[in-house]
């Protein structure tokens, strides 16, 4: 069973990722992507759909057009793991 981070760890984990915004109130991180048009805003969520199977965490999110709006929150644990900085710096590095 994964953890909830402490402040000071959550602080660290933030300070990491860049255009995460966390939300104290839901225990979650959250960021917007805008794309071209939908065909990009899709692949880019083909791409995080298979890095979220392979780490076994999922995200929250949804779809308009060209915009992909992500919430990363652990479930299991009521709130921000390290599962969720992890996650968001795989999402991350697929947009490079
Ligand atoms: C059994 C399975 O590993 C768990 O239910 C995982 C799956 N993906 C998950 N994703 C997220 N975001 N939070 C979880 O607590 C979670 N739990």
């Amino acid at each position: 069973m994964v953890e909830k981070l402490s402040d000071t760890e959550r602080e660290a984990g933030l300070r990491g990722l860049k255009g995460w915004i966390y939300d104290e109130a839901a225990g979650a991180i959250d960021r917007v992507f805008k794309f071209k048009d939908f065909s990009e805003a899709f692949a880019f969520m083909s791409r995080v759909a298979l890095a979220a199977e392979k780490a076994g965490h999922h995200p929250d999110w949804s779809n308009s057009y060209n915009s992909v709006s992500i919430r990363l929150s652990t479930h299991d644990a009521g709130g921000l793991s390290a599962r969720d900085i992890a996650l968001a710096r795989a999402i991350d590095k697929i947009l490079i």
